[in-house]
């Protein structure tokens, strides 16, 4: 097969939704709780997370997060998060958003534009072009970024026991890419929203469930899982019980 990396796709029927920001920010937690949020009004949700989502795409986490493998050459590093994205991408992202789902990522490209452009100072140029081929022209539709001070994320992470090889790195590394989100978040507003992670889990999940709202309006009613056309008692009452209105998601309807 041939890879178009110029031709750009639509993100047809589906909505692309990815969190990012430094390491312990709180992406998982608040992925997990809009995935819920929109289940629960019987959106048909597809979670993942990069590096990852596939079974090469996992192997490859393995590789480039095992702290036996440090130091790694940068441009070996950001090769494999890209193959990783590559496949996906091709295997997972495109066919579910085909399918009209509300596909959720924990990370995406502009981790490694942070990591490996800034972060390693590959530059975002030669970040960009690596991962042009994996991407294939999909961009989120939204980008959720997660930002607050490292020594507090630290301070989080260190709950959570050992560090991968990324992990690792010192302050002045993780304090770049922070940096980073902010400066590519701020250059197209449209598609981002920065929250600052220091906010409570609820006040957080409330804030990303408004901004969702407008977004998936437009994901189709034949997207909704089979799941929850079996379980209409599960549907918020804004909706019949067999068609349920998508504007029933709200920022009133908070799952945290
Ligand atoms: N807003 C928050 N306030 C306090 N603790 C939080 C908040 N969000 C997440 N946490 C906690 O911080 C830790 C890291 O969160 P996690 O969602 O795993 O972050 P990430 O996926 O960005 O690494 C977890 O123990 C989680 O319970
Ligand atoms: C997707 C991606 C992740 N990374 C890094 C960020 C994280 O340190 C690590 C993935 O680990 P992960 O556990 O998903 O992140 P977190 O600690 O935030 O929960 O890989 C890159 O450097 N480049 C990338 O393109």
């Amino acid at each position: 097969m041939q890879v178009d990396a110029t031709q750009q796709h639509r993100n047809t029927a589906g909505v692309f939704i990815v969190f990012e920001g430094g390491d312990g920010t709180g992406k998982s937690t608040q992925s997990r709780l809009l995935a819920e949020h929109l289940r629960s009004a019987g959106y048909r949700v597809e979670t993942t997370r990069e590096p990852g989502g596939t079974a090469v795409s996992e192997a490859l986490r393995g590789i480039v997060l095992d702290p036996a493998f440090a130091p790694m050459d940068p441009v070996t590093e950001a090769l494999i998060y890209a193959a990783a994205r590559s496949a996906h991408v091709n295997d997972r992202i495109i066919p579910w958003l085909e399918a009209g789902a509300v596909v959720i990522s924990d990370r995406f490209l502009d981790s490694s534009l942070a990591y490996q452009g800034a972060g390693r100072g590959l530059g975002l140029e030669t970040v960009a072009s690596i991962n042009a081929p994996a991407v294939r022209g999909h961009e989120p539709d939204l980008t959720i970024v997660l930002t607050m001070p490292v020594a507090d994320s630290r301070a989080r992470q260190g709950q959570r026991g050992t560090s991968d090889r990324i992990e690792a790195e010192p302050d002045e590394f993780h304090g770049t890419l922070m940096e980073e989100f902010e400066r590519i978040a701020a250059l197209d507003p449209q598609r981002y929203l920065v929250i600052d992670a220091r906010a409570s889990i609820e006040d957080i999940a409330q804030q990303i469930n408004a901004a969702v709202a407008p977004l998936i309006k437009r994901v189709p009613l034949t997207a909704r899982t089979e799941q929850a056309e079996q379980a209409p008692a599960a549907r918020p009452a804004a909706g019949s019980a067999s068609n349920p209105a998508p504007d029933a998601v709200t920022d009133a309807g908070g799952s945290a």
